[in-house]
């Protein structure tokens, strides 16, 4: 595999800094690493996502006498990436500079403003390229992280008008190598985009999760998909949240006031749910909402498709989930989704396979055959 560049350093080795070190690795590229926190650079070098670049006494980066970083990733936390953007333009004058901040508008701001206090020259920030990396997890830190998270995911790249074309090259190069799809766009639209995508369904799950904090444990026990579909993102870091929400809030309270008026009217129809017209209202409500679900984009940013889930049971113990998908490659079938469901106080699980439909019973016959209890 040819390597995007031979060397980059990731300034910030959490979740997505580590992800994109091991991902990077994997594919030949020289990766160094610098995180202010000593024991996310420790765990972040111990899994393998590349090599501590050098600092002196204060932490401060210092020279490197090994090859100069060609491209500098910033996957520090919203509210210091410009400054760590900055301060990458200054100390590596031939790199290219990209962060991956969910927000983009304040970035571009923080580094224009430097342009004009003269920090750094405008042939300095044509080197800085914004992206975001429209694939994470609920959870932070560089120990969930994952080298093929960035598989099949779309990567927003948002160049303006100062950023110099083979800066925008060596960002989406880096960002396709690690198996993502790039898509171009404004930080304006970028932001006003993901208040929508990305920053209300945050908002919904956290409404939604911060109502069970009072429940009863026996009513918890009844949950089933449709409580853990909604509330997955809900136990994300409410650090890193609290900097994403305040920085797009003048798009995300746009959205809020629509909810509000939606929420409003469902408070109304559902005070009075046999006066005429209720039980269209809450129809109306669930349709409407049918037909955005419907638009999501499934694999690969294709059309959503229907798959069909073949489910098996499966012991909770290690090594089953492995056996069965060995199985399923065996079948020859290949595997669209996967999810694992536990039911509370049981001892098994439920493997839930996505395929395309017409494979489901060619797959389920496959694994009868080879004893798996398909339900
Ligand atoms: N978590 C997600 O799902 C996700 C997805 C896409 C993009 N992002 C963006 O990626 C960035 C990192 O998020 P994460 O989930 O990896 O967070 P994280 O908390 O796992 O990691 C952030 C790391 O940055 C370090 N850091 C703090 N100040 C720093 C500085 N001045 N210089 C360098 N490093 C510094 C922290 O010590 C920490 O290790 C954020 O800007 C976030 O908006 C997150
Ligand atoms: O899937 C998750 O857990 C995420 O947090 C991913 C997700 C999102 O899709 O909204 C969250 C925030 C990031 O800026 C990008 C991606």
């Amino acid at each position: 595999m040819t390597a995007p560049v031979s060397t980059v350093l990731i300034r910030g080795t959490g979740l997505l800094g580590t992800s994109i070190g091991l991902g990077l690795r994997a594919r030949g590229t020289t990766v160094l690493l610098h995180d202010p926190s000593p024991s996310a650079q420790a765990v972040a070098q111990d899994i393998g996502a590349g090599r501590a670049y050098p600092v002196d006494a204060a932490g401060v980066l210092i020279h490197d006498d090994g090859p100069s970083p060609e491209v500098v990733i910033v996957a520090a936390p919203p509210d210091v990436t410009g400054q760590v953007v900055v301060d990458s333009l200054r100390r590596f004058p031939a790199a290219v500079v990209m962060d991956i901040a969910s927000v983009k508008v304040q970035i571009a701001a923080d580094v224009a403003e430097a342009v004009s206090e003269g920090t750094i020259t405008a042939q300095d920030a044509a080197r800085y390229v914004g992206t975001h990396p429209m694939a994470g997890r609920e959870r932070s830190g560089p120990v969930a992280a994952r080298g093929a998270l960035f598989t099949a995911a779309p990567w927003v790249v948002c160049p303006n008008e100062h950023t110099a074309p083979e800066a925008v090259e060596s960002a989406e190069q880096l960002a396709r190598a690690l198996g993502a799809t790039v898509y171009r766009m404004g930080a304006e639209e970028h932001d006003a985009s993901v208040a929508l995508i990305s920053h209300l369904p945050q908002i919904a799950a956290s409404l939604v999760a911060s109502r069970l904090q009072e429940t009863p444990a026996g009513s918890l026990a009844l949950a089933g998909n449709g409580l853990r579909d909604t509330t997955r993102i809900a136990a994300s870091d409410p650090q890193l949240w609290v900097q994403i929400l305040s920085a797009n809030a003048p798009q995300i309270v746009e959205i809020l006031y629509g909810v509000r008026e939606d929420l409003n009217r469902l408070i109304g129809t559902m005070e009075q749910p046999t006066a005429p017209g209720s039980r269209l209202d809450i129809a109306q409500l669930i349709a409407e909402g049918n037909a955005g679900q419907a638009r999501i984009p499934g694999k690969h940013g294709a059309p959503p498709q229907a798959f069909a889930v073949v489910t098996v049971l499966v012991d909770d113990t290690p090594g089953q989930i492995a056996a069965v998908l060995a199985d399923v490659g065996e079948a020859g079938v290949n595997v669209e989704d996967l999810r694992m469901d536990h039911s509370a106080g049981y001892e098994v699980g439920m493997l839930e396979i996505s395929v395309v439909p017409g494979h489901k019973q060619e797959l389920t016959d496959a694994l009868t055959a080879r004893g798996w209890k398909v339900v």
